[in-house]
């Protein structure tokens, strides 16, 4: 709103109103009295309300997201643009604007006698004109006060609009415009005039309903309030002291609007409802009148796929299938936007079946399914993991010792060191010689127990760093053995050989209830105690767990136990005490302290790096964009370095039991196929196994990871490289033959038989890229191992699913307990299965045969163990 005078135009019937404002006053001729003194004071103002207006309105325009992209408003997932007038969307503030502008006409026709009716004036509000109160946010000063609120309003318009719905804002709207003109009839004597009242009105709307719904928005609330305060501050700095704004118009405008939108909604609920599944948004806006009706909670998943966003990737699926990546390969450009460094990693997608239009379109889609949102979810607690009620906060694992990451308004960072603290120290007093057996000798030989995620990645871990010098040296005189399955063969492999004496024993289970990991605990204990008697329990196992209760039931002193919490997934417990204990006892705490940091790096990298730079969400749109726009449903992961020999297991459970999905994350049925086949093996040895299908049978994209310095190198006289080169020449050669391929005409022109051409033909334009670390040691493969677990969490977002639970792998396990209660039964009464104990025909063929060809016989009561002769000696 401006004070009214800036207009020569506007002088004369300005003027003719004077009198009867003075009498209505009571003030005499033109300057008596307060009032007299602010007309004239007016009538020298010019319509400077244009800058508070435009800075609001760029926060509008270009601060706020598109709500309808985050799936809560709007239609279709696109939801109205700004821009675009005369979208159905939009209605209520195209209908503002041509009333504003037909207005304006109005007032330019009626040589200003429109005005003078309308105009906010004390004294003739006090007389009894209320229409005063409203009418002056559809009257204009002149074109320039028109056209900077015709364009404030047409940014923010469509943003209340399409998160309260047309009617809402149009209660909104008129709310505004009467706070204004109240706020500047209280506040200001001056007449005034201006829809800017109304627009701040808007920017409150604005405010107040992403406020009361961060819960739901989550860090995007946070931009858009920022932004808000941001232009407002601005627009105090800038227009503060500029006598020639109403302040008290826009303020009252802007109180207007949030009060309406606190009182009117929505206020966004999430819940469950009787009549329908999976979760919803209900309004609970304090006053019903207005409330919109439930909405499925989302995020966009079902809607993503309607999206522009994910239509433009659909269409933009047959572009890419025109180009060959032989041809792409040419383009210097496109090489460079297609690679990316961080942290000394560098990975090159150039050999993607993409082009930087199709990073764009990612982009753009990730935005649309909010990835960044729910980013700062995952990484601030939220409860991510909704059917178990979780936050997923691996990441707090391996947080500086001063983060504050919390869960429920706790501070989990002290908690996490507290147990790295009694981790440091319990390792280096075993590899100190301080802690030892039962028999007094220091402990050098671990066995961790465990299974799926309480395995993999340690495993990993183990295997990378066995052969990096210092981490070599760390290890000397020292052994580390996994024992996984619960197949008797595993025990004997793990434990054949072992002196019981120097042996201690790590439980690793989150649950602590795992059949496969207790029974081979218990067989182990069992083991310890035939040769060292029961006291050997409490020097030679402890236990990882956040079952601490069954820690202790189990015979392990909770002294000698290292908890972790329900926010650590399983698969992603490397971190955690789970990969901490078992790695220190080998390595010592302070290598793995360095691969802690090197996961921290990772986290932070991800955290706050733009998506368009971001390794970790590149690499998972990318997944995306492979396995559900171009139906690649596998991909190898080839590291050319042995010490990554057991990376793609871990990858595989990380990937393959997060994202394999068949609902989206309120349970409704995904209209696509999520999750990847994840497998792979270390080059050179791969090449010699699959490589024959991936070149020339199915496309699988591939991930090659390849190391600049080896760990160990071996350099022959008179060999060209060495052996480390060696490798790393097929690194490079395997991904460009996989893109160039190699047609029929060069094999022609190289003499090739006519018969045997089709069979040596490569078609090329296979996808791969290539991740290449300086060296592998225990901080860079922290690094690698957090890009992964980022990257997975990155496609689970974007397709919409729960990538932290594991429901799953749950139907197998309770069959397999009714498959032990019958067999047991079936043995001890030695008597076959048949259709009454509830199992299909070909189960009780299967079993009644397994039974009579099965040469296992029950301990007889009272007798030790019957351990096969692998485990006598
Ligand atoms: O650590 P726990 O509780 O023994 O579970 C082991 C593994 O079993 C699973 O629950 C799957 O069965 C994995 O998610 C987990 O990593």
């Amino acid at each position: 709103m401006i004070p009214l005078g800036g207009s020569r135009a506007l002088s004369r019937p300005l003027a003719a109103l004077r009198p009867c404002l003075a009498r209505l006053a009571g003030g005499g001729g033109s300057g008596g009295g307060r009032r007299g003194s602010a007309f004239r004071g007016f009538l020298g103002a010019s319509s400077g309300a244009a800058a508070a207006g435009l800075s609001l309105a760029a926060a509008g325009a270009g601060g706020l997201p598109s709500l309808a992209a985050a799936g809560y408003g709007g239609s279709g997932g696109g939801g109205p643009q700004p821009g675009q007038f005369g979208h159905p969307d939009r209605r209520v503030t195209d209908i503002l604007l041509v009333a504003n502008v037909l207005m304006f006409g109005l007032q330019s026709l009626t040589n200003n006698l429109v005005t003078v009716w309308g105009v906010k004036a004390n004294a003739l509000i006090h007389a009894g004109q209320w229409w005063r109160l409203l009418t002056p946010a559809f009257l204009h000063g002149g074109l320039s006060h028109l056209l900077v609120n015709m364009y404030s309003l047409n940014n923010l318009g469509p943003v209340v609009e399409s998160t309260a719905g047309p009617r809402r804002m149009l209660v909104m709207y008129l709310v505004s415009a009467v706070a204004g003109t109240v706020a500047s009839f209280y506040g200001s004597p001056n007449l005034s005039l201006g829809a800017s009242g109304a627009i701040f009105g808007m920017g409150g709307a604005i405010a107040m309903h992403f406020y009361l719904n961060r819960d739901i928005y989550g860090s995007r609330s946070d931009r858009v309030l920022g932004s808000l305060w941001q232009t407002l501050l601005l627009n105090l700095v800038i227009n503060g002291a500029n006598p020639r704004i109403d302040h008290w118009g826009h303020m009252g405008g802007l109180a207007g609007g949030a009060l309406a939108a606190l009182l009117l909604g929505p206020r966004w609920k999430q819940t469950t409802l009787p009549t329908a599944r999976g979760r919803w948004l209900v309004d609970a806006a304090p006053v019903p009148w207005l409330r919109s009706s439930p909405k499925p909670l989302d995020g966009g998943r079902g809607r993503l796929r309607d999206s522009p966003q994910w239509r433009a990737l659909q269409e933009h699926v047959q572009a890419i299938k025109q180009t060959q990546l032989k041809d792409l390969l040419q383009e210097e450009a496109r090489t460079d936007g297609l690679i990316r460094e961080a942290g000394g990693l560098y990975m090159d997608f150039s050999r993607q079946n993409a082009t930087p239009d199709t990073l764009k379109l990612l982009l753009e889609l990730a935005e649309a399914a909010d990835l960044r949102g729910k980013v700062d979810a995952l990484f601030s607690g939220k409860h991510i993991n909704s059917t178990e009620d979780r936050a997923v906060l691996h990441p707090a694992l391996r947080a500086p010792r001063d983060a504050v990451i919390e869960d429920a308004g706790k501070n989990v960072v002290p908690e996490v060191w507290a147990v790295l603290d009694k981790i440091k120290a319990f390792t280096e007093r075993v590899r100190g010689g301080e802690w030892k057996g039962v028999t007094g000798k220091p402990l050098t030989n671990v066995v961790s127990i465990g299974i799926g995620g309480s395995a993999l990645g340690p495993l990993f871990v183990h295997t990378a760093l066995s052969t990096e010098p210092e981490a070599m040296s760390q290890a000397a005189g020292r052994s580390l053995v996994f024992l996984a399955n619960v197949d008797p063969v595993d025990a004997v492999r793990a434990l054949h050989g072992l002196d019981a004496e120097r042996t201690l024993v790590v439980i690793v289970s989150k649950t602590f209830t795992t059949a496969e990991t207790m029974l081979n605990a218990r067989t182990v204990r069992a083991w310890l105690t035939e040769r060292l008697g029961p006291e050997a329990v409490a020097k030679h196992m402890v236990a990882v767990s956040t079952n601490l209760k069954a820690v202790a039931e189990f015979g392990i002193d909770p002294e000698n136990a290292f908890g972790f919490w329900d926010w650590v997934g399983g698969r992603f417990s490397v971190s955690s005490a789970v990969g901490m204990v078992p790695l220190s006892l080998h390595y010592s705490f302070p290598v793995m302290e360095r691969f802690l940091q090197g996961m921290r790096a990772m986290d932070d990298h991800f955290r706050s790096a733009p998506l368009h730079d971001n390794l970790p969400a590149l690499l998972g749109l990318l997944n995306v964009w492979n396995s559900t726009f171009l139906g690649h449903s596998t991909t190898a992961i080839l590291p050319y370095q042995q010490a990554l020999q057991h990376f793609a297991p871990h990858i595989q459970q990380l990937s393959m039991e997060s994202n394999g999905k068949g609902v989206a994350i309120d349970g409704t049925r995904l209209p696509y196929e999520t999750g990847e086949i994840d497998f792979g093996e270390p080059g050179t040895n791969g090449q010699h196994s699959f490589y024959q299908l991936i070149h020339q049978g199915r496309v699988i994209p591939a991930e090659f990871i390849g190391v600049a310095r080896s760990q160990q190198d071996v350099y022959l006289q008179g060999e060209k490289v060495s052996s480390h080169e060696e490798l790393m020449c097929n690194f490079f050669a395997q991904p460009d033959a996989l893109a160039m391929g190699k047609d029929a005409a060069t094999l022609r022109a190289e003499g090739v038989p006519e018969h045997l051409v089709p069979h040596k033909t490569f078609t090329g334009n296979r996808p791969s890229l290539s991740i290449l670390l300086p060296e592998l040691n225990a901080f860079t493969l922290g690094q690698l191992l957090s890009l992964y677990e980022h990257r997975i969490a990155t496609s689970g977002f974007v397709w919409g699913i729960n990538s932290f639970d594991q429901w799953g792998v749950e139907l197998g396990k309770v069959l397999a307990n009714k498959v032990r209660a019958k067999v047991q039964e079936a043995r001890s009464a030695n008597c076959p299965l048949s259709a009454a104990d509830g199992f299909c025909p070909s189960t009780v063929r299967l079993l009644n045969r397994f039974l009579q060809q099965g040469q296992t016989q029950a301990p007889a009561p009272g007798a030790g163990p019957s351990f096969p002769p692998g485990l006598k000696q």
